[in-house]
């Protein structure tokens, strides 16, 4: 049941401002000494109960600490890469603005109700990536 638990913590208003927005600046918050950005205090290592994406406890994932360090740099390089196309069927309109469709359906991980198909455009040779 742990899942349908997590599920439900972070669409939880109590927990998340506008949980369902697509708001990655929430992780953001603004120093009062400098005015910088930095990332806010939560730690995503199972300690934080209202952001667990790794779970939590005896059972947390062992993977946990291969994928932190890792996934910046693949999406940085996916981003950096790649011009992602999306297939336009799914979007949907909303107040006039194309958006992207994300409705669920019913799961064990709560999947995609519509498939995203996303085709990469390679911006230049990955030969000349230390020099584009
Ligand atoms: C962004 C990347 C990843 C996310 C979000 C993620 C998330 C999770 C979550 C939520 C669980 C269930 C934890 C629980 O039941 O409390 C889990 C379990 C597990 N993960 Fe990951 N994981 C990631 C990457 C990895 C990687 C890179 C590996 C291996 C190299 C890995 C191996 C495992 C294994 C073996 C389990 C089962 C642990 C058990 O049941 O005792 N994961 N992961």
């Amino acid at each position: 049941m742990l899942h349908v638990n997590v599920w439900a913590i972070g669409r939880d208003p109590k927990n998340w401002e506008s949980p369902l927005d697509f708001w990655p600046e929430r992780f953001l918050q603004l120093g009062e000494d400098d005015g910088q950005m930095s990332a806010v205090d939560v730690d995503v290592r199972g300690q934080h109960f209202h952001l667990m994406p790794f779970g939590s406890g005896r059972r947390v994932c062992p993977g946990m600490n291969l994928a932190m360090k890792m996934l910046p740099g693949v999406l940085a390089a996916l981003i950096k890469c790649f011009d992602w196309k999306v297939d336009g069927s799914d979007c949907k309109k909303m107040n006039g603005d194309d958006v992207l469709e994300m409705d669920e359906r019913p799961g064990f991980t709560a999947p995609r109700a519509h498939d995203l198909v996303c085709v990469p455009v390679a911006r230049f040779s990955p030969l000349n990536i230390l020099d584009p």
